[in-house]
């Protein structure tokens, strides 16, 4: 029987993400499409049968353990199974910037979902995980079900999709940003015209934007600068409501080429975008 497992918790990009509505509860609707990248955190998942409850080997900075996606996950599923469960001690590597829109925590409640569900064995299908994950963020649904997707409503109406898997150069900018005060700012574009999108969406993604970006780059100069330094090289774009940006290209060298000529100071990453997410990946590997 397995009791420890080590997977991946990768980041998502919003290769494009149009504010189309508002719902009455004030949640913003969005077509978005959204693609995994092969850069991310690993959770370390190791049963302790000799030690109930749920243990967080390393608290992530700044959140405190109560409000960590980790620990939200792991409750919601001893929560849905009402049996005993064997204990479980749980560490992450950080690798993704937080407010980064990269949904680095909703990735981390997604892996920790699925992580459980399998070394738990609860048996649960992707459409109870999904729902459980929209609980605890937008983002997690996608994670969830771990294909690149055309999304709509606040994210969770997934329709698989097919962008090329080029590489990105994945700048963060040296800033925080909070996502509800974004989709706050008075100046957002909320009307843009829905887009009708076939099943499986094969589109130019380049050819759609991220109505987030006119407030974020007025908001942080550091994002402005960063962008009009990447756009020298093709055309740059947020993710989500930021910090981070990105340029997509065709191979890995040349993704390297524009990396190491970034200014000193931008950090970052480059890494290659994947329909098909990595967590699925190594669990498909562990079957
Ligand atoms: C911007 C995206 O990253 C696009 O993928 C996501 O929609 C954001 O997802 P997330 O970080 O999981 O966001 P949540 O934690 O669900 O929401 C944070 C806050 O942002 C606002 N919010 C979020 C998503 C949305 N579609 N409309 C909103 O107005 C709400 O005030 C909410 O309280
Ligand atoms: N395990 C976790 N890892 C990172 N952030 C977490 C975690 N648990 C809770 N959070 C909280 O969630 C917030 C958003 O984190 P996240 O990394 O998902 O931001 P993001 O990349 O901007 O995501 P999004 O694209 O979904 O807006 C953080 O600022 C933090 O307060």
């Amino acid at each position: 029987m397995t009791t420890s497992i080590t997977l991946p918790s990768p980041a998502k990009l919003n290769l494009f993400l149009h504010i189309v509505g508002r719902r009455p509860d004030g949640y913003h609707e969005l077509q978005t499409l959204f693609q995994f990248l092969d850069y991310g955190d690993d959770i370390t998942l190791s049963l302790t049968p000799e030690q109930p409850g749920i243990h967080l080997e390393n608290p992530v900075a700044g959140v405190p353990d109560d409000d960590n996606l980790i620990l939200r996950a792991a409750r919601a599923l001893v929560a849905r199974a009402r049996h005993e469960l064997p204990g479980v001690s749980i560490g992450i590597n950080k690798r993704l910037p937080m407010g980064g829109g990269l949904g680095g925590g909703s990735s981390n409640a997604a892996t920790t979902l699925l992580g459980l569900n399998h070394l738990w064995r609860l048996g649960l299908d992707y459409d109870e995980l999904a729902e459980i994950g929209l609980a605890l963020g937008a983002d997690v649904p996608v994670f969830v079900r771990g294909h690149a997707a055309f999304g709509e409503g606040i994210g969770e109406k997934l329709t698989p999709a097919f962008p090329p898997e080029d590489w990105f150069v994945v700048l963060k900018p040296d800033c925080h940003i909070n996502t509800a005060k974004i989709f706050s700012e008075q100046g957002l574009t909320r009307d843009t015209p829905r887009i009708k999108i076939a099943p499986a969406f094969e589109g130019d993604a380049s050819r759609y934007r991220n109505d987030c970006e006119g407030v974020v780059k007025r908001l942080y100069p550091e994002v402005r600068e960063s962008m009009e330094w990447l756009t020298q090289f093709g055309p740059a774009r947020l993710t989500g409501t930021g910090a981070c940006i990105f340029g997509r290209f065709p191979t890995e060298s040349a993704a390297r080429i524009i990396w190491e000529s970034k200014p000193s100071g931008i950090t970052g990453f480059v890494a290659k975008g994947v329909n098909v997410s990595p967590l699925h990946q190594k669990l498909t590997e562990l079957e």
